[in-house]
């Protein structure tokens, strides 16, 4: 199967071929030509079958041959080993027909670990079978830069280069970026904000030659193999609450779009997801776009929940692309409006398919701390803001429907926030023993300014090329 661009301007590639890219070369995004569908029987087969076998049918039909079967399946294998729970991504119910669905037991303790530690596998083997080397650059609000480096720090193949906003991450995030001793990982702390961080990325990607030159490669949710592995916990999840024979809502907290569009992507393929709930912090522009067919920045607030401080949403382009029947080259006006005034018009089609799938929630830094306090009252169960902001989506949406099963999405440990979470609790969450030593790693990272230039030259001087 091949895969376009959402630009409609760059050759249709294959798996691998997109893996490695990351961004199209024409400024789009890959998804594949045409949508694999796996049929109700071979769902409800999913039952009982353990977190690795069902990725082996979502990723088999999505890579679709490009990878040989026993490869694919022997890295699905070894990635989800060593997760610290045996069902990798397991479900806790905390109120009648609300669950949270954990996805931090990876490494780094977000769901970033989930599809990151897959990736640096998959690219490896691909640099490895082709006798290349890359430079990997990614941007973060704090939780994919220390899944990326987790997953190739070391690696021969691969320079890691990792922007972060300066200031604008947590801690425990910073710590797990910087104290890292890898000589092919450099962390880069820029003085502005993530979308700064981002356009920065895309800049580097979009100047073709610097691309050229260093091999360039993206770990960001732009890279389709990162959305297509974060579909698979949505097959996993609503088959364990009654999927295909039940339609389940899910509730995901959302900045990039990446973990939201890989629930629409599981339902285009054929899994019965009843709605999808945008749940947004303070940075509501999402739910403003759904409400008025108008997307407009207005500027980042920062939050408690600062992996969701983003307003350039990069994965709403996927979104776009689909809901406006594939027309590439209305997304390139809507693309090009963003750039120079800051917003766009979504066309009342478009709007109308887009709110046929998704609802939208916004849960303030009062609503995200009440959250918290509440689920922790209530179940003895503590979570960290980002998934408080999911819990209160859920809360909504069963407010509207009560029937339908709503699975929150609980993106990040709680000991990653852990000043948010002692506020809301008066508990401090401990982190677990493989990270005990972390507030005593020398740290390790150059602040720069904001400008795509100064960060090229920074890159071009670490890589080691060739
Ligand atoms: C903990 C956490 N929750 C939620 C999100 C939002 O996910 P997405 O960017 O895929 O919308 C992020 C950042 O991506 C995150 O790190
Ligand atoms: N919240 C993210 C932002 C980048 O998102 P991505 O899914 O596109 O990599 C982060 O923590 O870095």
């Amino acid at each position: 199967m091949l895969h376009v661009s959402t630009r409609g301007e760059a050759p249709a590639i294959g798996f691998t071929d997109a893996l490695l890219a990351g961004l199209a070369r024409d400024g789009g995004l890959y998804a594949p030509q045409s949508w694999p569908q796996i049929s109700r029987t071979d769902i409800a087969a999913m039952a009982g079958r353990s977190y690795a076998q069902v990725a082996r049918r979502v990723l088999g039909a999505l890579v679709d041959g490009d990878i040989p079967a026993a490869d694919l399946g022997a890295m699905i294998d070894d990635a989800y080993s060593a997760f610290r729970h045996p069902a990798v991504c397991p479900l806790t119910q905390i109120a009648d027909n609300i669950f949270v669905l954990e996805l931090f037991h990876g490494p780094t303790l977000a769901f970033k670990d989930v599809a990151m530690q897959l990736l640096g596998r998959l690219m490896n083997h691909a640099l490895q079978a082709r006798g290349q080397r890359a430079t990997i650059i990614g941007a973060t609000s704090g939780d994919t830069g220390s899944a990326a480096i987790e997953a190739f720090r070391g690696l021969d193949q691969v320079d890691v280069f990792i922007l972060y906003p300066h200031g604008r991450v947590s801690e425990v995030q910073r710590r797990q970026m910087t104290g890292v001793n890898a000589p092919n990982v450099h962390a880069i702390a820029v003085e502005g904000t993530f979308d700064d961080c981002q356009a920065i990325v895309k800049g580097l990607f979009n100047d073709h030659r610097f691309r050229d030159e260093l091999g360039l490669s993206g770990v960001n949710s732009i890279n389709w193999a990162r959305i297509a592995a974060q579909t698979v916990y949505y097959f996993t999840s609503a088959v364990a609450l009654g999927a295909p024979h039940r339609p389940i809502a899910f509730s995901v907290p959302t900045g990039n779009f990446g973990d939201i569009l890989a629930g629409d992507i599981a339902r285009r393929m054929g899994l019965p997801v009843a709605n999808l709930a945008i749940a947004t912090n303070a940075n509501d522009i999402l739910a403003r776009t759904l409400a008025s067919g108008r997307y407009e920045k207005r500027g980042v607030a920062a939050t408690s929940s600062p992996s969701m401080d983003i307003e350039i949403s990069s994965n709403f382009e996927r979104l776009l692309f689909e809901s406006c029947g594939r027309d590439a080259a209305a997304i390139r006006g809507m693309m090009a409006s963003l750039g120079q005034s800051g917003s766009f018009e979504i066309e009342p089609v478009s709007l109308a398919a887009i709110r046929a799938g998704f609802s939208a929630h916004t849960a303030g830094e009062d609503a995200t701390l009440a959250e918290i306090a509440r689920v922790y009252r209530e179940c003895d169960y503590i979570i960290d803001p980002h998934t408080a902001v999911a819990v209160a989506g859920a809360r909504a949406e069963i407010s509207q429907d009560p029937a339908t099963p709503v699975i929150a999405l609980a993106t990040a440990h709680p000991a990653k926030f852990p000043d948010a979470v002692e506020k809301a609790t008066g508990k401090r969450p401990p982190l677990p023993a493989h990270l005990a030593d972390l507030f005593d790693r020398k740290e390790r990272f150059t602040v720069m300014a904001n400008d795509q230039a100064a960060v090229a030259t920074f890159i071009r001087a670490n890589a080691s090329k060739g």
